[in-house]
């Protein structure tokens, strides 16, 4: 461990690894949320094995799940953060909370239109 130009301490890349994984590991425990993209992301992968989706196919659906999954982490750790500055109901902790969950939507409904444009010709 070193320290920087602040005198914060540096932690080896090794060790931030695991605090991000940490992070994950958190996330995973404590958000319905996570868990829920988890599992439609399992069923999405074995719709794309069973219809056998091409490389770029697969590339758009990695692109999904996995922006989806970083942006739940992120708004997880935007509500985290609200939590840590206030208990108290206040009009900036309600807007920095719905911005993030609405970027999460917006993901989300990204998402569903790559699944849907890939899936639906397959299956109807
Ligand atoms: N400190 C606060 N001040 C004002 N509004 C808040 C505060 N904390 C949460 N809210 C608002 O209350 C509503 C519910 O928020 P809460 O964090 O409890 O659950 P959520 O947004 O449904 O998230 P999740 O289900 O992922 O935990 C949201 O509109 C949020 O912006």
């Amino acid at each position: 461990m070193n320290s920087d130009f602040n005198g914060r301490r540096r932690w080896g890349i090794v060790k931030s690894f695991a605090f991000a994984i940490e992070g994950i590991i958190h996330s995973l425990k404590y958000e319905r949320n996570i868990k829920i993209h988890l599992a439609v992301a399992l069923v999405v992968i074995i719709l794309g094995v069973l219809y056998n989706i091409s490389s770029f196919e697969w590339l758009l659906i990695i692109l999904a799940i996995g922006g989806m999954i970083s942006f739940e982490l992120m708004n997880t750790a935007v509500e985290r953060v609200v939590d840590l500055v206030t208990s108290d109901r206040h009009p900036l902790a309600k807007q920095a909370k719905d911005i993030a969950a609405g970027a999460v939507l917006i993901y989300a409904v990204m998402s569903v239109m790559i699944g849907c444009i890939i899936f639906l010709p397959k299956m109807f």
